[in-house]
């Protein structure tokens, strides 16, 4: 049986880092073999490229180099990691995939979606998530959490160069978010995040554990 590719999408600080570690704990309780993992990132590669990424003294790169390296990031992580693990009958779950490059790249910055996606399809080798949890969450939110978060370390420091971005390239990114819901109803489930911590996770582990179970039937 093969495995199956479950992505988390949504605003910096909408809580998908938390959400994922839970869902990850439970189904490994209930017997799945599950690998944990997140773009950009997830291999040696494309975790140095992370760091040029989000590195907030690279203020010059440009829109093009931005979205090449996300891709490029990605292609690595697909070839070297989630295809062998999914090959391998595992439960992946990534922080973060194509959609992120839609909502950022396309809509927060402009770049023209058409060439997001024809790029992306070729760094994954066209490869899709079965099921997308959403966490949405007005962008004042997850700002106040993203402030919260880095409070107590070393303050506005911790914010990466995306997170730096303005409240309007924010908007912009959760508007992208919803384009995308809208369009793939079937795959995209857009969770309430402006809750908490439990009733979110409540609400994803019960469509996860039918996902899971749909698939192993089938
Ligand atoms: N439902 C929630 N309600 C309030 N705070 C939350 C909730 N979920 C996560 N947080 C907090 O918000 C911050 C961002 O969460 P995190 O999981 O790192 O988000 P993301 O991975 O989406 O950036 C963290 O400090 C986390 O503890
Ligand atoms: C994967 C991906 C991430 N990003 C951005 C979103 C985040 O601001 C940043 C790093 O992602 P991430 O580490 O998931 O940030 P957080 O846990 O705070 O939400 O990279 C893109 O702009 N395009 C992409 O394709």
């Amino acid at each position: 049986m093969k495995g199956i590719f479950i992505t988390f999408e949504g605003p910096d600080g909408a809580g998908k880092t938390t959400q994922l570690q839970k869902l990850a704990q439970e189904i490994t309780a209930l017997g799945y073999d599950v690998v944990v993992t997140r773009e950009p990132g997830g291999t040696s590669i494309s975790d140095r490229i992370r760091s040029i990424i989000l590195s907030p003294e690279n203020k010059e790169m440009t829109d093009q180099a931005e979205v090449l390296l996300y891709a490029a990031s990605r292609a690595q992580h697909v070839h070297e990691l989630i295809l062998p693990a999914i090959e391998a009958g595992k439960v992946v779950l990534c922080d973060r995939f194509i959609d992120a490059s839609v909502a950022y790249q396309a809509y927060g910055l402009g770049v023209d979606r058409e060439m997001v996606t024809s790029i992306n399809r070729y760094a994954s080798s066209g490869l899709q998530a079965e099921r997308t949890y959403l966490l949405d969450v007005p962008v004042e939110v997850s700002q106040h959490r993203l402030r919260q978060r880095a409070a107590g370390t070393q303050t506005e420091l911790q914010l990466d160069r995306i997170e730096q971005k303005g409240f309007e390239y924010h908007s912009r990114v959760r508007d992208g978010f919803h384009q995308i819901a809208a369009e793939e109803p079937q795959r995209v489930k857009v969770i309430d995040a402006n809750r908490t911590e439990a009733e979110i996770a409540e609400d994803i582990l019960i469509d996860c554990k039918r996902l899971l179970e749909v698939h192993l039937s089938g």
